[in-house]
């Protein structure tokens, strides 16, 4: 498919049996089908993940989707984004007590850590602490994975609702504006006949999948990329030193803010392997792309990975060069040149959550050790397993860092000490 996007310069049809499929992978392209509000349906091949999300915001389509998207936005409002990260840091540290058990310069799989840590953030387990997390509070997404998915979690879940009713004192704003993602759907349920138990598991699900496995692959990326590109780990290295160094307590939005190179390196890693390679949609009316008229009902796929190694806009464009998101260097560019997060009124919901989550792990992972990839970019196989992975995982290997801070060792000293046997 690569090949023909090529050859055939940006659009090309191809059949998946009976099916006609019109694939596109040009910026302008993509401008057209995604800058509207009209062709926001997705194609049927969603539908194979329907037996396991449903239709949750990801696959559902039509009005269903619009009043969901509304009642659903609110839970990734800044504020409710500043609790998210105290989350981030506690799996952070945890994760790199964890790396820390490793023995020094032996190659491991580091993919499956991630993994269990970005699943361990989503649920939102908060030391056992009730929290006040987008999705979730005491133990609920844990509770839904052992449950194999079952709506009892939820029942249970309005039920402690309901008993809780009236212990927020009116007039207490902070309380009533941070309701977690459960929360908000629990409560619309109420007065919205189409949102009942399995139809909040179905959104669960959703954001249980599009929360941890887009986001563990991109952290991913970017750790293989740095473990190839040393002079540039060693520059986002000492960008983390020389922010943390008058830092005290956990990360929070503003010093992360800060870590332009390291946010240079994730952008970069997702332009070169967007988590999410390919989308697709339904057409509702005919449309004109490149002088052909694609008719109503066609299936139309965008591919993202393609768009985003157009050399008309990226110079080399296999290349690694996190410069080319400084500010002079994207000025030109065309706005669906890069579109990770997909773009339009079917972007990614999940987007500000996800840089802010990917900058905390790096962020320790990076403060804490210096890693080395065993796979080089030739070497390495992306497939793409509904969201692009590397086809053997991380091999890595690690070294640890002493991070100093006025002699003190940084992070706090359980996360270095422990793994020092101290
Ligand atoms: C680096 C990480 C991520 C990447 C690259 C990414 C990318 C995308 C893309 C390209 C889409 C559009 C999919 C399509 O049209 O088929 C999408 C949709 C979505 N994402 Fe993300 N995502 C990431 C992280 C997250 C996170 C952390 C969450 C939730 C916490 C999330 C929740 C969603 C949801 C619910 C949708 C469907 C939105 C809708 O159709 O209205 N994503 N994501």
């Amino acid at each position: 498919m690569l090949k023909r996007c090529k050859r055939y310069t940006g659009i090309f049809r191809s059949w998946i049996g009976s099916t006609p499929h019109v694939n596109l992978s040009k910026p302008e392209y993509a401008e057209i089908i995604l800058n509207n509000s009209i062709h926001i349906d997705k194609s049927t091949v969603y539908d194979y993940m329907k037996p396991w999300l449903g239709e949750g915001l990801l696959t559902s389509t039509g009005r269903q989707w619009q009043s969901r998207r509304k009642l659903l936005t609110p839970a990734f409002h800044f504020r409710m984004l500043d609790d998210s990260l105290k989350i981030f840091d506690t799996k952070a540290q945890l994760l790199i007590k964890q790396l820390n058990k490793l023995p020094v310069a032996e190659v491991f799989d580091m993919y499956p850590y991630i993994t269990h840590c970005s699943l361990d953030i989503i649920c939102g387990n908060h030391n056992h602490h009730c929290t006040r997390h987008p999705f979730t509070f005491i133990n609920i997404f844990n509770r839904v994975v052992e449950a194999a998915m079952g709506v009892d979690v939820i029942r249970e879940r309005r039920h402690q609702i309901l008993k809780t009713a009236g212990t927020i004192v009116d007039g207490d704003e902070t309380a009533a504006e941070k309701k977690t993602f459960l929360d908000i759907l629990i409560e619309a349920s109420k007065t919205d006949a189409t949102l009942g138990d399995e139809d909040i598991r179905q959104e669960v699900d959703t954001f249980l999948f599009e929360g941890h496995d887009t986001l563990t692959a991109a952290v991913c990326w970017c750790i293989f990329l740095l473990g190839n590109h040393l002079d540039v780990q060693e520059r986002v290295y000492e960008e983390i030193q020389d922010t943390f160094r008058n830092h005290e307590g956990p990360v929070n939005a503003e010093i992360l803010g800060k870590l332009k190179l390291l946010e240079r390196c994730i952008k970069e890693t997702l332009r070169l392997y967007p988590s999410v390679p390919i989308v697709a949609r339904q057409l509702q009316k005919d449309i004109d792309i490149g002088g052909y008229v694609i008719p109503a009902s066609s299936t139309v796929n965008l591919y993202i990975y393609v768009i985003h190694r157009d050399p008309r806009y990226y110079n080399n464009p296999e290349a690694f060069d996190p410069d080319r998101f400084l500010p002079e260097n994207i000025r030109e560019k065309h706005h669906y040149a890069y579109i990770p997060f997909s773009a339009g009124p079917r972007n990614c919901i999940g987007q500000k959550y996800a840089m802010l989550e990917a900058k905390v792990l790096l962020t320790y992972i990076l403060m804490n050790f210096k890693i080395k990839s065993v796979e080089t970019e030739k070497t390495v196989r992306p497939i793409i397993d509904l969201i692009l992975r590397p086809l053997n995982g991380l091999p890595v290997t690690i070294e640890r860092r002493h991070f100093q801070k006025d002699d003190v060792l940084y992070p706090p000293p359980y996360v270095n000490v422990i793994g020092n046997g101290k």
